[in-house]
C-alpha cells in the first residue's frame, strides 16, 4: 500500500514506550467515526498487519510494515528483490488485485471529491483494463546518481546508481528494472558500467551535482540516452491504422507501448461517438495534446481536427507527426490549452457535432479553461488523466456546469504502481 493511500485503522495496543507493536486491522478499513488512520506501505486491504508509527501528523500517521500476521490470497512474491525502492508499489499485490483497487479508487474518488452518487458511479465506472505485459513493459527509464566523492584512499566512488527509496529522501541502487524492457535493460548496465568507469578516471570529478540518466527505447529497439535525438514509436490502433509518431527522446510521449493503442481506440471510439448511440461528431478538439498522439491518430475520422499545447518543441513535433502521416486536416496551435477557444476557426465549428479531448498534466486542469470549456460546450467532453484525483475534482466542476458523466473507463498503464490513467467521458446535458 503506498504511502498516502492506504487507510487503515490502528487498534490502539501499546506495547513499551512509543508506538511500537501497534497492531492494525485493514479489514475494517477507513475509519469515519473519529478513529486514527495510519498509513502503510506494502499492505493489502483485508490483511491483519503488525506495524510501527514513526510519524505522527494532525489527521494521521504513518507506520512501517513489521509483519503481516494474516496475508491476503491476492499477496504474490514480489519479482523485483531489491528492498526499499520507491519505484514500484505494488508488486507484492497479484495484478488483478491492483486492478480491482485501481478501479474502486476512481469511484471512491468520483464520489468523494466529484460529488457523485454512488449509484450512478456504480453505473458508469468501468472495470480497469490493461495488458498482459505487466513487468518489462517501460520503455522509459531515468535512473539517477550523486555527485561522485573522493574516498579516504583518495580515489572516486559514485554511490547508488537508481531511484528514489521508499519514504526517504536517499538513492538506491539498481542494477536491473522488472518494469523496463529488456532492451532498456540491457542499455541501462551499459549506462551504469561506463558511469562508474568515467568516476573511477576522475572524469566526472567536476560536477556539483548529481544527475539523471535518460533510458528511451525506440519502437526499432534501439535505446536513446540523448535528450535531443529524434525516436519514433509506432501506434497501432484499430480506429486511427499505423501511425508513426517522432519526437526527441527527453520529451513527453506515453511510454507503455503495449497500452498505447488501446488508448487511443478508447479515446476516439467515445471522441467520434461509436459507443452505441445514433450522435457522431465530426470535429475533434485535442487539448494538452503534446506531440499530437489523439490528433493525428485521428485524423482519418474527423472533418477537421484542432490541437493546442504548451510546450513548443512538443507542438514542432505534433506539426511533424501531421506532416508525415499525410493528416492534412489535423492543425495546431501554440499556447495555454485554453487560448484554442479563441480560435476563430475554433469558433466557428457546430459545437453539437465536436468533441473535446482534454489530456492535462497530473495538477488537472486551470479553473480558466474550465471556465472557457464550459462556455463553448462542445457536444461531448473526453478527460483522459494521470491523476484521478484532480480528474474528480475537475468532474465536480464540469457536473456543475451542465454536463453529465457518461463513462469512467480506468487504464493500467502503469502496473506495479500505484499510478493510475483513466478516462472519463461527459455529454452536455
Ligand atoms: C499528459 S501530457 C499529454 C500529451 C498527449 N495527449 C499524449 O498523450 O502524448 C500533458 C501535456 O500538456 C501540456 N501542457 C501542460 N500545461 C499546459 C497548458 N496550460 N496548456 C496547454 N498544454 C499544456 C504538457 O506540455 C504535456 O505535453
Amino acid at each position: 500500500m503506498p504511502e498516502g493511500e492506504g487507510e487503515v485503522k490502528k487498534r490502539r495496543r501499546r506495547r513499551g514506550k512509543g508506538n511500537e507493536g501497534i497492531e492494525i486491522d485493514k479489514t475494517e478499513g477507513l475509519d469515519k467515526g473519529g478513529g486514527w488512520v495510519v498509513f502503510v506501505p506494502g499492505v493489502i486491504p483485508g490483511e491483519t498487519i503488525t506495524g510501527r508509527i514513526y510519524r505522527n501528523h494532525l489527521r494521521y500517521s504513518d507506520a512501517d510494515l513489521l509483519s503481516i500476521n494474516l496475508p491476503s490470497p491476492d499477496r504474490v512474491t514480489p519479482k523485483c528483490k531489491i528492498e526499499g525502492c520507491g519505484g514500484c508499489q505494488y508488486q507484492h499485490w497479484d495484478i488483478g488485485g491492483q486492478r480491482k483497487w485501481k478501479m474502486n479508487h476512481v469511484k471512491e474518488l468520483m464520489i468523494r471529491i466529484g460529488g457523485m452518487e454512488e449509484g450512478k458511479v456504480e453505473e458508469v465506472v468501468r472495470e480497469c483494463i490493461g495488458t498482459e505485459e505487466v513487468y518489462g513493459y517501460r520503455s522509459k527509464l531515468t535512473p539517477h546518481y550523486d555527485r561522485p566523492r573522493k574516498t579516504e584512499e583518495g580515489t572516486w566512488d559514485v554511490g547508488p546508481i537508481g531511484f528514489q527509496m521508499r519514504n526517504l529522501r536517499r538513492l538506491i541502487d539498481v542494477p536491473q528494472c522488472v518494469i523496463g524492457t529488456p532492451a532498456v535493460n540491457r542499455k541501462l548496465e551499459e549506462v551504469r558500467k561506463d558511469v562508474k568507469e568515467k568516476v573511477v578516471k576522475g572524469e566526472l570529478s567536476k560536477m556539483n551535482k548529481g544527475a539523471t540518466i535518460l533510458l528511451r527505447e525506440d519502437s526499432n529497439g534501439d535505446v536513446e540516452t540523448d535528450h535531443n535525438k529524434y525516436i519514433s514509436e509506432n501506434v497501432v490502433s484499430e480506429l486511427g491504422g499505423e501511425i508513426k509518431f517522432e519526437f526527441k527522446a527527453g520529451n513527453f510521449f506515453q511510454n507503455n507501448p503495449f497500452m498505447i493503442g488501446r488508448m487511443v481506440d478508447y479515446v476516439l471510439s467515445k471522441a467520434k461517438g461509436l459507443d452505441g448511440g445514433e450522435w457522431r461528431a465530426e470535429y475533434m478538439i485535442d487539448t494538452y495534446c503534446g506531440s499530437g498522439l489523439f490528433a493525428v491518430s485521428g485524423g482519418g475520422l474527423f472533418k477537421e481536427v484542432y490541437g493546442i499545447e504548451v510546450n513548443e518543441r512538443a507542438i514542432e513535433e505534433a506539426e511533424r507527426n501531421a506532416a508525415i502521416n499525410e493528416k492534412t486536416n489535423v492543425k495546431f496551435k501554440m499556447g495555454e490549452a485554453e487560448n484554442i477557444f479563441n480560435d476563430e476557426e475554433v469558433k466557428g465549428l457546430d459545437r453539437s457535432k465536436t468533441t473535446v479531448v482534454m489530456d492535462p498534466p497530473r495538477k488537472g486542469s486551470s479553473p480558466s479553461f474550465l471556465r472557457q470549456l464550459l462556455q463553448y460546450r462542445p457536444e461531448r467532453i473526453v478527460y483522459m488523466s494521470c491523476g484521478p484525483d484532480t480528474q474528480a475534482r475537475d468532474t465536480k466542476v464540469l457536473r456543475e456546469g451542465g454536463y453529465e458523466v457518461r463513462d469512467i473507463q480506468p487504464m493500467d498503464l502503469f502496473p506495479q504502481t500505484r499510478h493510475i490513467e483513466c478516462c472519463a467521458v461527459f455529454d452536455r446535458v
